[in-house]
Formats: structure tokens, sequence, C-alpha cells
């Protein structure tokens, strides 16, 4: 049995929409995983569950070893941290940067009365500084750039020190340039082994950083592909899955994909 992520025939219906249909996905210690697949395919209710923040219908969840319904996933949600983007809509926009990241130690999004030591105060700053944006502790979070916020909110994710971090969409909204340093400072730590697990969801096979070692395909709620990422980005898996004819093409650990037999 996997001890990081196991989800094991599961489905999740609302009202009469199944959202997930039979879905099944491991993930071990010192994997990088990325969740792939069209609009609406289930990559953020994948990410939710994995977070202990969604119920499956039918099936079992099992993260870091709890099974989902049988835990206190209060206490399950310290282990983790999450980047979405309905994390960073919570966040006031008046909340001083490096607040952001503290007041993750507490799992709260507004700073109140909590107390924070030197070691907190300092492992936040160090933080900041290692995705090149420590000279913006003390702007306020609604005063960023949103290349800039999504940086704050990955250095806020690994605050607590995390055993799964999952990243929801890191480089949407991003330039060219701030994707590609958000790719370089993800790479960084997708290959440094202290890193905890790492999921992330993206549309774009461009947004994968390097290191990442395994791939899970959604189509419809269903798995298309799941495994090493040379065996799931292939032409004919994401071809099914995003219903058009693409080639795939890795270069220097990056992969891009386009469609089929087009000039340029
Ligand atoms: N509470 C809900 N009630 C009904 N349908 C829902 C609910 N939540 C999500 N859905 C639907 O489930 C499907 C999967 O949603 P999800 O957000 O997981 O997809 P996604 O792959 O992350 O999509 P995107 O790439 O567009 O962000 C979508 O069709 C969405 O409209």
């Amino acid at each position: 049995m996997s001890d990081v992520l196991e989800l094991a025939d599961v489905t999740l219906r609302r009202g009469s929409k199944t959202i997930l249909d039979g879905v099944g996905w491991s993930v071990s210690d010192g994997e990088r995983w990325v969740v792939l697949g069209p609009n609406g395919a289930g990559k953020t209710t994948v990410l939710q569950m994995a977070a202990g923040r969604l119920f499956p219908s039918e099936g079992t969840v099992r993260v870091l070893g709890d099974r989902l319904g049988a835990v206190d996933t209060s206490e399950l949600r310290t282990r983790i941290g999450l980047a979405s983007a309905a994390l960073a809509d919570r966040i006031p926009g008046h909340e001083r940067v490096l607040d952001v990241v503290l007041t993750a130690s507490y799992g709260v999004t507004g700073r109140w009365r909590e107390s924070y030591d030197d070691y907190d105060t300092s492992r936040a700053r160090d933080l900041l500084a290692a995705f090149g944006v420590e000279q913006l502790t003390d702007r306020n979070f609604g005063s960023l750039s949103e290349g800039e916020r999504k940086r704050v909110q990955i250095a806020r994710a690994l605050m607590t020190d995390p055993e799964l971090l999952l990243l929801d969409e890191p480089a949407a909204g991003l330039d060219l340039g701030g994707r590609e340093e958000l790719m370089a400072a993800l790479g960084e730590i997708a290959t440094d082994r202290r890193s905890p697990v790492i999921v992330l969801v993206t549309h774009h096979v461009e947004e994968i950083p390097a290191g990442f070692t395994h791939g899970l395909l959604l189509r419809d709620g269903r798995v298309e592909a799941t495994g090493p990422l040379e065996e799931v980005l292939t032409p004919q898996h994401l071809s099914r899955a995003f219903g058009l004819d693409l080639e795939v093409e890795r270069h220097r650990g990056r992969w891009s994909a386009r469609a089929a037999g087009r000039a340029g």
C-alpha cells in the first residue's frame, strides 16, 4: 500500500453529476506528481481530496496513512501544504506578506492574536527569500502582482514543513518570465530529496517543472493514464484526454505539446 496518498475506486457525485468516476491513484514517498487534464476533468477535485477537504461518495481515500472519514482532518491538514486560488481568495488584501506566510502555522489566513517566535519569523523570511520575494516582506498581499502572489502562496504552503505539498495551477496567470522563474524554483524543490512529496495540478505539459517523476492524466472524471511521466505523457494518452491529435516532445527535462501535423 502506498504511504502518502491512496485513492481506491473513488467516485464523487454532486446532484446528478458524477465528478469523479472510479478513480484509482497511489502516491509514494519521494515522488513528484503532476495531475493533468482538460477543463472540468476533475483535477482540482482530486487535489481537494488529497488535501482532506473533500470526501468521496464511494471508495476510499487515504492521506498520509489516515483514511478520510475515520480521522480528524483538522490535525491531518496541518501536515499538508496547499496553494490554490480558492485559498488565496481568502487572504485579506491588507495582510502583510510576512504574515501571509507566518499564519500558515495556525492554519489561518488573517493575523489576529496568535504569537510567533523568532524561529517562525526567520523561517518565513527564508522561504520568501527562497522564492525571490524577500523584498516584498512588508508589502500588502493585495498590492502584489499575480506572479508575486503565487510565490508567496508557495512559501506559505511550505511554512509548516509539510509532508505533502499540493499546488493547484501555480503557473496560471503568469507571464513567460514569471512562469519560467517559478518553474526554476519548483524544479529546485522537486530535485531536493529533503522536499515533501509534491502534487501539482496543471492544464499544460509546459508547466511541469524539471524533477517531476509521475503523472495522473484525467478525462471526464476518469483516469486516462497514471504512472511514470514518460509512460503517461505519450501522444496517444494526451490526444485522447484533450480530444485532439497531439505531438509531444521532451527537451532538457521539460515537456511541450502541440497539435500534430500543423506547420510552424
Ligand atoms: N459542487 C459541484 N456541483 C456540481 N458540479 C461540480 C461541483 N464542483 C465541481 N463540479 C464540476 O465537476 C467538474 C470537475 O471540476 P474540477 O474543478 O475538479 O475540474 P478541473 O479539472 O480542475 O477543471 P479546470 O481545469 O477547469 O480548473 C466540472 O465540470 C465542475 O463544473
